[in-house]
């Protein structure tokens, strides 16, 4: 089963599906039938149970893997319902095929032992961040609208997505918002290092989100968010020098102390979940801006490109993000974003594993 890439991450496992076009020799055998019918059962439907997803609009057709053509199927399910894939894996007869699954993410050391128990799956393990730039620049290759910026992200009857070449890329940073975030410095297609993180990130959100609202999804946190205002809940410059705070520059707008009005009885009773829900995300993704924005300035690089599925349907996210960037560091940085936002890793394990077998 050389044809599937697993990134099994703190919260999400995604995992990429390569489906050939024309069906290989390989497949010519006793196992034929079985793998034909899991093939069957990924490519017919968009749903898998109650919790597993096919993102059919990042589909990608007729891209080419060690010289095969064929289709990128991209799937995702909570890692807290890895048992239950193991169980509907072991249905559908993987435990009868002898064979290997690329693995990367934390979790393909966590469960690497249930998957040799429940469904006879040895996992071939890749780094999460080697997997994660592999993926990142094989997607772009392949995809031409794959990178994109917002353009008037404060505006939002001029705010637009705009398509950006990222054929020379080098260098730039990526910051991966996942459960936690990780900031990397790329400076060639090998050459990279992780220079930060924070454990501020979209699992916070998650998190933070459920507790001060009690919705049960990430969804649903962002549906909340959508209809909220953050300055019912945070402290603003203007609150608290009733306008701008001219000599360091500091807008009577800017959000000087996250959730500063909670203190207030009065304030917390007229609050609303909306509310509290977009504080959280304001709060987080800020936190995450700034971060950033002092790697870049750190390692002296002028592309940020902002990953993980925390930006998944969070256009509220992306757009704060494009406009701190831009005007915390006066337009010298560009904040990026890239359509396959989650599935990177899941990718680049399965190109990775791929590469081996060729040399
Ligand atoms: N359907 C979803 N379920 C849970 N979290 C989601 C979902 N969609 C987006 N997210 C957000 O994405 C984050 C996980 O991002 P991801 O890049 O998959 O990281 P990880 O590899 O740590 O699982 C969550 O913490 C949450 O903020
Ligand atoms: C440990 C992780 C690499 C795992 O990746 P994830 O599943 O969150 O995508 C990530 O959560 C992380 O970088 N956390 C921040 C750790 C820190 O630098 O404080």
């Amino acid at each position: 089963m050389p044809w599937f890439g697993m990134d099994i991450g703190g919260t999400l496992c995604k995992l990429v599906y390569f489906e050939p076009k024309d069906i290989p020799k390989c497949e010519m055998t006793s196992e034929v039938e079985t793998l034909k019918n899991i093939r069957r059962y990924l490519t017919k439907n968009s749903a898998y149970g109650k919790t597993g997803h096919r993102d059919t609009h990042l589909q990608m057709d007729n891209v080419i893997i060690r010289g095969i053509t064929g289709t990128l199927h991209f799937i995702r399910f909570p890692t807290s319902e890895m048992k239950n894939f193991l169980a509907l894996a072991k249905y559908k007869g993987m435990a009868t095929l002898v064979t290997t699954v690329c693995a990367t993410g934390g979790g393909a050391y966590k469960f690497e032992e249930d998957f040799k128990r429940e469904v006879n799956m040895k996992l071939a393990k890749f780094d999460e961040f080697d997997s994660l730039l592999k993926g990142l620049q094989y997607i772009d290759k392949n995809n031409p609208t794959e990178c994109y910026y917002w353009a008037n992200p404060t505006d939002e009857s001029k705010c637009a997505k705009v398509k950006y070449d990222f054929s020379r890329p080098y260098p730039f940073l990526i910051v991966n918002i996942g459960s936690g975030v990780s900031v990397l410095a790329v400076y060639s297609a090998t050459n990279y290092k992780r220079i930060s993180g924070t454990s501020i990130g979209g699992g916070t959100f998650l998190g933070l989100c459920c507790l001060l609202t009690g919705c049960n999804t990430f969804e649903e946190a962002i549906e909340l968010a959508a209809e909220g205002d953050h300055t019912h809940v945070d402290k603003l410059v203007r609150d608290i020098y009733g306008g701008d705070y001219e000599r360091f520059g500091l807008p009577g707008d800017l959000v000087a102390s996250s959730f500063g009005q909670m203190n207030s009885r009065e304030r917390r009773s007229k609050v609303s979940r909306q509310d509290l829900a977009r504080a959280t995300l304001v709060t987080i993704t800020n936190n995450i801006g700034s971060i950033a924005r002092m790697c870049a300035i750190q390692e002296k690089i002028e592309r940020v490109v902002f990953i993980g599925n925390f930006l998944r349907v969070n256009p509220i996210a992306m757009k704060l993000l494009a406009y701190a960037m831009d005007y915390w560091s006066k337009g010298t940085m560009k904040a990026l974003f890239l359509e396959h936002e989650g599935y990177f890793g899941a990718v680049g394990c399965l190109l990775q594993f791929h590469e081996d077998l060729k040399s």
